[in-house]
């Protein structure tokens, strides 16, 4: 792993700024949240950012409010700049299934980078610039808003059975899985292209939230560089979490799907030599 520090001191030159980044924001009841956090991302001051949202047919009306956004932000006319897309899917199908087609949507559109963020408002959207500006300056594939390096931060709102369940999720993927990375289970990661194309979204195996999990391994293991930056995760004001025992069990199962899978291929490369 690269050391982030010297490069996220600096501000990011101007035609840094001008990097295609994508943000993918999947979607579900985030009715409340979507306005606000789609003026936060406008404002930013990168030329190059634009929002995706993955709706799947939220029932509190998401889908339309993230349209009448795109409208909003959209420049009319040719030649004006589309800020805003939104993918709409049929039904509420996990958050791993709903980045997957936002991030491979965003790569075939051509963003150079893709940054992974929840819409409830947890994740640090002024984080965004120094993490672009920590892929550049180090030429990381994976950069990781972390909430356990040092400096990182958890919401004093977020009830203690929930700050151990995180805890103990990252601690228990990572000695499973043997890799050092502090947050491996956090959902604000920005990725180069290059990275997602090679490992293969359409054939991540995650339904769910060990989305997070399984594709930084796979990253890691196809030997991309990945940092960590410090954020503060917030805890959300309005709506409800999404995760339920589905998506828990999804994450107990997995770290030791991707194990096994790892140690076959070993095996298998051994053999073959
Ligand atoms: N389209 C779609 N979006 C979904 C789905 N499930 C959740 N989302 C959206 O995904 C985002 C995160 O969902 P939450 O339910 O708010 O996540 P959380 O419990 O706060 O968990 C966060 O922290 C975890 C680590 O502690 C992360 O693993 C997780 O990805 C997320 O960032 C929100 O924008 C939510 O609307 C789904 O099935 N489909």
């Amino acid at each position: 792993m690269t050391d982030p520090r010297h490069a996220a001191a600096h501000p990011l030159p101007a035609e840094w700024g001008r990097t295609p980044l994508t943000v993918v924001m999947p979607t579900y009841n985030e009715a409340q949240n979507l306005p606000t956090m789609a003026e936060t991302l406008m404002a930013l001051p990168l030329e190059g950012l634009r929002l995706l949202v993955v709706d799947d047919n939220s029932p509190d009306g998401t889908g339309t409010i993230a349209d009448q956004l795109a409208d909003k932000y959209n420049e009319p006319g040719e030649g004006g700049r589309t800020r805003m897309g939104v993918l709409h899917r049929t039904a509420k199908d996990g958050l791993g299934r709903a980045y997957a087609a936002g991030m491979e949507r965003a790569v075939a559109e051509g963003a150079a980078y893709v940054l992974q963020m929840d819409a409830d408002g947890s994740h640090p959207a002024e984080k965004i610039t120094e993490m672009l500006g920590v892929a550049l300056a180090t030429g990381a594939d994976v950069v990781v808003g972390s909430r356990y390096v040092p400096g990182g931060t958890l919401s004093d709102a977020w009830k203690p059975h929930r700050k151990l369940l995180s805890r103990w999720a990252n601690a228990y993927a990572g000695g499973i899985l043997g890799t050092r990375v502090r947050d491996i289970t956090g959902g604000f990661n920005l990725w180069s292209a290059a990275a997602l194309r090679a490992i293969g979204l359409a054939s991540v195996d995650s339904a769910g939230y060990s989305f997070q999990v399984e594709t930084k391994y796979r990253a890691l293991r196809a030997g991309f560089t990945l940092v960590e930056v410090p954020i503060h995760f917030e805890d959300r004001t309005a709506g409800e979490s999404k995760m339920d025992l589905a998506v828990q069990l999804e994450s107990v199962a997995m770290p030791w799907r991707l194990r096994s899978r790892a140690l076959r291929g070993h095996a298998a490369g051994r053999r073959g030599r």
